[in-house]
């Protein structure tokens, strides 16, 4: 970062509005090795919001100081456009920040790199949020040549951007910026080619580089060895994202993280898990902590339980291989809900810093118990057949041995063992091929001691309670459920909802999470990102339990296709005084 002596020549400017406390330092992630430029030549990149101000008024200022250091303010221009470009428009000096990032998509032949990956990198061009200089690498062992790739990326770029003005010029120009090789991910060699064009096409800038690891597990480290040994920056900084699955347990996890880190510095690597990066979950912290009203209420004093559901209304179709040798708990609910759980459940943290943040995110997990084989139900779905459609088991797919015990469904009681939250329950529900595609944080409050109009609820106090909840998708909303008179003479009472739908409050669409997050891994911003000891913070809470399901093959609760689930959620739920949130008429 520039020093703070340094004078800048004013430019502002704005471009994603996302709010991140984003590092511009690149004091901690330069590259493999120490990197004499790095104070010089930062990456050229969008300076996005910086605080919760931002939030508020979502634009900022970005200042290119005399020494060629990029810094931000928080400003109130309205100015949608990235800052290198409003820099050109302002004749700037450029030539103090000639550098470059090189992204390489490995696994660029894949279903993710296919339907996330390249559209948004699509998306943040789109949107003016990649620096002027930049190009993209498709990586993987398929034959393809360029063209083949773009004509690939081209016809799957169905992203959110598809019906926006200039779509259809911009996408050109994208593509003329997308390039192939092909290569085996073991192959040092053959990185070393990838490097010889990437340096080619980097042109004597400095140069960063992000490596995204679209590819299976089993050669993540493979690949990360050759980035690492053989086309990682020489000057600029390297970083690679790493997609989960994070090892299968402590061990194989722990396993990884070592494996990683003889190639890697813990500040190199990008642990995904992309709800981190969904808008919803974002907000949750500006929820509890810019509102004075959610936050005294946040504790085992005011609120009964708190769920976490996730269902989707389809079964592991195409995806049955992975999906086996992992079930549904460590697909979803050891990361994407344990995730959601200690940012809700966390204390304040210092600040907005990723450190901070992943500091009181790791304080949580190791607060809460291991969870216990009684504390968790799993189901898996089998066929069903309905208005003469059928749909088919988890063990009809085809990759998916016909034995097969894995969970397609759990539901789990979690505890963390703090002043905060002690006794109150954290339940977890997760499931595919159930009657809806959901994901949702519902919060139940208990009930007003002394209610003065209890009688009015009749025998169904449940009806009175306070629920707030924080729908992550579809159709992203915060609604609170309050109690209120009938309008009229009489004293009847309804339950209404205060609603924050975001369709309804907003027009400019939310940005999917992967934009976000290769956003922020370019930015060297880490907060949405795992730190290696909130993974093991968080397999030591499954760990034990998967071993022990596994050992006793403990038999799954049958299911039919798209129904609400197995009967045993409910058991779960109600040993803990529970009711599911998202099974009443007034969801
Ligand atoms: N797909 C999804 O929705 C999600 C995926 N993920 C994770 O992202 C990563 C990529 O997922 P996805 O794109 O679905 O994976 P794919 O199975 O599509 O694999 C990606 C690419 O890796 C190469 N590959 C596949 N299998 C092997 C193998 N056994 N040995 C060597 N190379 C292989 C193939 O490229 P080629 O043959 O050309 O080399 C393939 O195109 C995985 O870690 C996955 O768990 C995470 C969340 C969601
Ligand atoms: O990580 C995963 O997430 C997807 C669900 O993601 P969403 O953003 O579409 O909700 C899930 O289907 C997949 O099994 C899992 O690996």
């Amino acid at each position: 970062m520039a020093a703070a002596t340094a004078t800048p020549i004013s430019v502002s400017s704005h471009c994603c509005s996302s709010s991140s406390s984003a590092n511009y330092s690149n004091s901690s992630s330069i590259g493999f090795h120490q990197n004499p430029y790095k104070f010089l030549f930062p990456a050229v990149f969008p300076k996005r919001n910086v605080s919760l101000q931002s939030k508020v008024n979502p634009f900022s200022n970005v200042v290119l100081m005399q020494d060629g250091g990029l810094a931000a303010t928080v400003g109130g221009v309205e100015n949608e456009k990235a800052p290198w470009k409003k820099l050109k428009e302002e004749n700037a000096d450029l030539s103090v920040v000639k550098s470059t990032v090189s992204i390489t998509v490995v696994g660029a032949s894949g279903d993710l790199a296919k339907k996330k990956i390249f559209p948004a990198l699509f998306a943040l061009y789109y949107e003016d949020c990649l620096p002027e200089h930049f190009t993209i690498f498709g990586y993987a062992r398929s034959k393809m040549t360029d063209a083949e790739l773009r004509n690939m990326v081209s016809k799957t770029l169905t992203c959110r951007i598809d019906k926006r003005e200039n779509c259809g010029e911009k996408m050109e120009q994208f593509l003329k910026r997308c390039f192939y090789h092909s290569g085996q991910y073991d192959s040092q060699e053959n990185f070393v080619e990838l490097d010889k064009k990437l340096r080619e096409h980097e042109a004597g800038r400095v140069s960063n580089r992000l490596f995204y690891l679209s590819i299976p597990p089993n050669i993540f480290v493979d690949a990360v060895k050759c980035a690492s040994l053989s086309a990682s920056a020489s000057a600029g900084w390297t970083r690679v994202i790493v997609e989960k699955p994070f090892g299968r347990d402590s061990e194989s996890s722990a396993a990884l993280t070592k494996s990683l880190k003889q190639y890697l510095d813990e500040d190199q690597i990008f642990r995904i898990d992309h709800y981190l990066g969904k808008e919803l979950v974002e907000n949750l912290s500006v929820l509890r902590f810019s509102n004075l009203i959610f936050e005294p209420l946040w504790s085992r004093q005011y609120i009964r339980n708190v769920q976490l559901i996730f269902s989707e209304d389809f079964g592991t179709e195409g995806r049955g291989g992975y999906f086996d040798h992992y079930g549904i708990i460590r697909d979803i609910m050891q990361n994407h809900l344990l995730q959601i759980l200690a940012l809700f459940a966390m204390e304040t943290p210092v600040s907005l810093d990723a450190e901070d943040i992943r500091n009181e995110k790791v304080k949580v997990l190791r607060s809460m118990r291991p969870l216990q084989i009684e504390d968790v139900m799993i189901g898996q779905y089998k066929s069903h057949t309905n208005g003469g459609m059928s749909y088919p088991g988890y063990t009809d797919d085809k990759t998916v041995p016909k034995d097969s015990l894995t969970p397609t469904f759990a539901a789990a009681a979690l505890f963390i063992d703090n002043a905060r939250w002690d006794g109150v329950p954290f339940l977890m529900k997760a499931g595919k091929a159930l009657h809806n595609r959901r994901a949702e944080i519902r919060v139940q409050f208990r009930h007003v001691p002394g209610n003065l109009y209890n009688r009015n609820f009749g025998s169904d106090l449940e009806q009175a309670t306070n629920e707030l909840v924080i729908r992550v998708q579809p159709d992203e909303a915060i609604y609170l459920k309050i109690n209120n008179k009938v309008p009229g003479l009489g004293m009847r009472l309804d339950r209404s909802n205060l609603n924050l739908l975001y369709k309804a409050r907003y027009s400019k669409e939310i940005p999917d999470a992967y934009e976000r997050l290769v956003l922020d891994a370019m930015e060297g911003e880490r907060r949405l990102f795992i730190r290696s000891d909130e993974l093991d913070a968080a397999w030591a809470l499954f760990s034990p339990v998967l071993k022990e399901l596994e050992e006793k093959k403990k038999t799954p609760e049958y299911y039919p296709y798209g129904s609400r689930g197995p009967i045993g959620a409910h058991y779960l739920a109600a040993r803990y005084n529970v009711k599911w949130g998202d099974l009443g008429v007034h969801e």
